[in-house]
């Protein structure tokens, strides 16, 4: 039987023992390891088989956890998990109780900063190296691994402006795999993209315009030439970069032709690469699905409609009207502040634009939601995917504070559909004669509804509905979270005691509705998939104190603390959002 090396690497100390000859079998055991429990246990995989030889090299040559490694991302580090004391719990890889999908401070020292949301090492790292020299710890590195996609953000950049007058001890690995999710873009990309392997960028380049020592490009799947290098750098104080230059999804053949797919997967064979059927048939669209199609719908009527998305073609379907109509549909990257504020310029020159934005990713713009659009009363439409829990991604990924964080902006309509057929009437209205901001907020994944392409409705900005009467109490909710609302009126048996209303909007709020509501019921209920603390339900109980009811109120929502990953059904039982919790509480409140 073949010996395994990887079996007996318990930290970086056993790693440091071995011969330099011994690390490109560490590195092809360590990626058949990632294949084998990624292909059953799903996550993200690309990324991380592209750094596998980066991985060993780093910490081979450098005194991790004394040493600061950074991860930019954090989807990209499987590998160091696994060779930081996390081999034999890997399996359990972004389940609930198990290892996050990303690097977490609370999980391991190697784990020096959390991460979740890119374009964060150089910073973190940057701050951790001027930490170390007031301290007095001089001999310190610091080291932050940010791929192609990640460095053209906003915030990479103003880490490596401050960097470059600094006198820290840092080094950024640029991770150059000339893709992110998909493929990179912009001037940067082009740039970076005429670097070759052991041809370094001679004029303007940019990298050495900001004070960094810049190194490569070198083969980031060449362990021996890594090292070499990294020797090299160790020798020089101050700010320094290295190019290094890798294939994603490295050693999977099938990884390695589609790289978008092979970013997360979800399940396939491990030996071939083969992906296992997602058995989809029968059943409703994904909610992205429904916005991106539709949107190229509009879009064929409408010749002012403009998408745009930071980075997230796939994840939001803004790629259909990529493809559809290329000139007016534009992804820029991960630049999410970008996103919003060339959409307010664009909005200005009175074109309808579509911001499509994760939920999560959206916090990066505050500012530019705030100043740029609201203040000025643009009519953009951001449509805000994953709100709500999105699953295994866990607690960076969670889009649970929108609505807490946009119900304070002036100017600003929210809505969050209950449905697929209300989102499309949202993006419908939305582009007929919009007068002010708009935020759709609607959840990851799959719809509730088969018959989603029906005729277009106009809807009225602000108005709620009562989806089913009752008599001794109300249930108001807000966006999709009514299906679990549905069911669970309908699992007590008690229909005829329970009304059930949709408020449609967050923002206004359906104030003939509410009030109605609120002189014929005692009991009232709000449930939202988001934020308790400053949500809809606080909107709500504003409502009441504002005009005196004296109805009890409950209100369900996530809890003020921070989710960790799980499948969707254990995050809703935790958050107590599942059917059976809804109902329970109905009946409790019922019987009260
Ligand atoms: C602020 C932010 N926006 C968007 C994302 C979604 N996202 C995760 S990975 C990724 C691409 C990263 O590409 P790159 O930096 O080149 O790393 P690679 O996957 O190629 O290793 C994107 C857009 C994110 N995590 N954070
Ligand atoms: C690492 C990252 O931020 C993305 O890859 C994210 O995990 C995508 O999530 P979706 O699967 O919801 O698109
Ligand atoms: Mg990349």
């Amino acid at each position: 039987m073949e010996k395994s090396i990887l079996k007996n690497i318990d930290s970086p100390l056993d790693l440091r023992k071995l011969s330099t000859e011994e690390l490109p079998v560490l590195a092809k055991e360590l990626r058949k390891f990632i294949i084998d429990i990624v292909a059953t246990k799903e996550g993200h995989l690309g990324a991380s088989l592209g750094v596998v030889e980066l991985t060993i090299a780093l910490h081979y040559a450098f005194n991790t956890p004394e040493d600061l490694l950074v991860w930019d991302v954090g989807h990209q580090a499987y590998g160091h998990k696994i060779l930081t004391g996390r081999r034999d719990i890997f399996h359990t890889n972004r389940q609930l109780n198990g290892l996050s999908g990303f690097p977490k401070r609370s999980e391991s020292e190697y784990d020096t900063f959390g991460v979740g949301h890119s374009s964060t090492s150089i910073s973190a790292a940057l701050g951790m190296a001027i930490a170390s020299n007031l301290k007095g710890e001089f001999s310190k590195q610091h080291i932050a691994v940010i791929g192609d996609a990640s460095i053209a953000s906003g915030m990479a950049f103003e880490g490596l402006n401050h960097a470059g007058v600094s006198n820290a001890n840092l080094l950024v690995i640029l991770n150059d795999n000339a893709i992110g999710i998909d493929p990179s873009v912009g001037a940067l990309k082009q740039y970076l993209t005429k670097a070759k392997v052991g041809h370094k960028p001679q004029q303007d380049n940019i990298i050495e315009a900001l004070n960094f020592n810049y190194f490569g490009p070198v083969d980031g799947h060449d362990i021996q030439g890594l090292l070499e290098v990294f020797e090299e750098l160790k020798k020089i104080q101050g700010p320094k970069f290295l190019h290094v230059i890798t294939t994603k999804g490295k050693g999977l053949q099938k990884a390695e032709e589609n790289q978008v797919k092979y970013h997360a997967p979800g399940k396939f064979i491990a030996d071939t690469g083969e992906l296992l059927p997602s058995n989809s048939e029968g059943l409703p669209l994904k909610y992205q699905d429904v916005f991106g199609l539709t949107l190229v719908e509009l879009a064929e009527k409408n010749e002012k409609i403009i998408g745009i998305t930071p980075a997230m073609p796939t994840g939001s379907s803004l790629k259909y009207m990529m493809e559809a109509f290329p000139e007016r549909a534009f992804d820029v990257g991960i630049a999410e502040q970008h996103a919003v504020t060339l959409s307010a310029g664009m909005a200005t020159q009175g074109f309808i634009v579509y911001c499509a934005i994760y939920s999560t990713f959206l916090q990066r713009a505050y500012d530019q939601v705030i100043h740029d659009v609201a203040l000025q009363d643009l009519p953009v439409i951001f449509c805000l995917d994953r709100a709500g829990l999105v699953g295994e991604d866990g607690a960076t990924h969670h889009g649970v504070f929108d609505i807490a964080f946009l119900r304070c902006i002036p100017n600003l309509i929210i809505a969050a559909p209950r449905d697929e057929v209300e989102l499309r009437n949202l993006l419908y209205t939305s582009q007929i004669n919009l007068k002010h901001p708009l935020v759709i907020r609607y959840p990851r994944g799959r719809g509730v509804r088969l018959d989603w392409k029906q005729e277009f409705r106009k809807l009225e900005i602000g108005k709620g509905e009562l989806l089913s009467e009752g008599t001794d109490l109300a249930v108001i909710s807000i966006g999709s979270i009514a299906e679990n609302v549905k069911l669970a009126i309908a699992s007590l048996g008690m229909e005829e005691k329970v009304a059930h209303y949709d408020a449609g909007f967050v923002k206004p709020l359906d104030e003939v509705m509410l009030h109605k509501l609120f002189s014929k019921f005692k009991k009232v209920i709000t449930v939202e998939e988001g934020a308790i603390s400053g949500g809809f339900g606080s909107a709500v109980l504003e409502f009441i104190a504002k005009h005196n009811y004296t109805s009890q109120i409950r209100c369900l929502g996530i809890p003020d603390e921070f989710v960790e990953q799980g499948n969707m059904m254990e995050l809703y039982e935790i958050v107590k959002l599942d059917v059976t919790s809804i109902a329970h509480s109905i009946n409790v409140f019922l019987k009260a």
